[in-house]
């Protein structure tokens, strides 16, 4: 039986994927084999020396400690794309509320109720309107910061809307390409981006290369007027710089997902409670994706979807399976295979990949295997976990 420690409200369709005959879940428990977790902020503290895997059911981790948990041999998984489509949809919601008097008009509306005759409402409504119209969408350029699963979401839906997406992206997968629209214009660097686009969109994770990216040189490069949305992360724009580019006029409007005290009451910010990803549908599929990959890592030792782990999927054959977690150096397996071979134990099938400093194996064995057979493994130099599964 594994214990799986769920830190946020993780949801239930996820949950009912662990079967109760292999799972026990747990808010509270000491000893968890695997976190199950969205946004809670956790530290390299908070992760018992029995846990085995991390679950993030949503698609930033940087709210995990990821490199402590490569060091500790410890797989952490994301559900990439499973909230795509709920904050592509937010995004466009947040265009709207940029480009029209909506959320002053409805403001507006909602003072007028010491009025008691609809025919006076209706007649100050038609005056007043002119005071909330906007600009539309279309025709306008779209600058698209980060193209993988929700900005190549959000270049489909602007260029439907007619605008003209521009994007800019250092890192783009062969799958992502393969999903961006032609019409789609890929700009060389991001200042071309911030100098070109009416609005611009980021949707980059945040990493030690893009914690402040958007500061003040790159703001006072934007195309006057311009208003920036930023549904990724607090970390990735300097909220100074945003403040300064408002005050100056150079930026119009900022709209985000991740408020702080010193943007509220303005009335050229828009800001969001983190609701990105909150709705039903992207909730269940990001709890579905990260609740089967920690079963199937745990039950077989397969790893998909992980951000600091190779991918690797084998069938099971033999009896049981020897999965091994060591540091990526030249003859790791050579001395693993040749402890299993001085025992005489046959291997049926086996699988072994890299990802930067880190190795795993896994391998099927004929027969199996003793506690000392497994800690001469454990004892390897280099070797940083050994787990036996039957
Ligand atoms: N507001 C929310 O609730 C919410 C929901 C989901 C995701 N997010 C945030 O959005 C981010 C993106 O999510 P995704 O699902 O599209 O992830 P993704 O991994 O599919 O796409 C991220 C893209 O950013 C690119 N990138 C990396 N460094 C870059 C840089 N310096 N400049 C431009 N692009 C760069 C990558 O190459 C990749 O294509 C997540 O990391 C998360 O922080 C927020
Ligand atoms: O990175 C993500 O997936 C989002 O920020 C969603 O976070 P949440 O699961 O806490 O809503």
């Amino acid at each position: 039986m594994y214990k799986i420690l769920t830190l946020n409200q993780i949801s239930k369709k996820g949950l009912n994927r662990l079967s109760t005959n292999n799972f026990e879940l747990a808010e509270n428990t000491s000893s968890p084999d695997a976190i199950l977790l969205r946004s809670h902020k956790l530290q390299g503290d908070d992760i018992a020396p029995t846990v085995k895997a991390i679950g993030r059911a949503g698609a930033g981790t940087n709210n995990i400690p990821v490199s402590i948990c490569t060091e500790r041999g410890i797989p952490v998984f994301n559900s990439p794309g499973a909230n795509a489509n709920a904050v592509k949809e937010l995004v466009i919601g947040g265009l709207a509320l940029g480009s029209r008097g909506i959320l002053d008009g409805i403001s507006y509306v909602n003072s007028l109720s010491h009025m008691t005759d609809a025919g006076e409402m209706a007649k100050l409504l038609e005056k007043e309107k002119k005071r909330f119209k906007g600009n539309e969408l279309a025709g306008r350029t779209l600058g698209v910061v980060g193209l993988g699963a929700i900005g190549s979401m959000i270049a489909n839906a602007a260029l439907n809307l007619g605008m003209d997406v521009i994007g800019f992206d250092p890192a783009l997968s062969v799958d992502a390409a393969w999903r961006l629209p032609s019409a789609v214009q890929k700009m060389e660097n991001i200042k071309s981006l911030f100098a070109r686009a009416d609005y611009i969109t980021l949707h980059l994770p945040v990493l030690e290369e893009t914690r402040g990216l958007v500061n003040l040189d790159l703001l006072d490069n934007c195309k006057p007027g311009c208003c920036l949305l930023n549904f990724a992360r607090e970390e990735i724009v300097s909220i100074d710089a945003v403040l300064a580019a408002l005050d100056k006029g150079k930026l119009r409007q900022f709209i985000t997902d991740f408020p702080v005290p010193s943007l509220i009451g303005r009335e050229d910010v828009i800001l969001m409670p983190h609701i990105g990803a909150s709705t039903d549908e992207a909730e269940e599929n990001c709890a579905v994706m990260a609740a089967d990959q920690i079963s199937d890592f745990l039950l077989n030792g397969n790893i998909k979807n992980s951000v600091n782990f190779p991918n690797l999927q084998l069938e099971r054959s033999g009896c049981c399976r020897l999965a091994v977690v060591n540091h990526n150096v030249p003859k790791m397996l050579g001395s693993i295979l040749s402890i299993l071979a001085d025992a005489n134990i046959n291997i049926i099938d086996m699988l072994n990949k890299s990802r930067d400093d880190i190795a795993y194996s896994l391998i099927d064995l004929g027969e199996d295997v003793s506690s000392e057979l497994i800690t001469k493994i454990e004892l390897l130099d280099g070797v940083i976990n050994v787990r036996v599964i039957h």
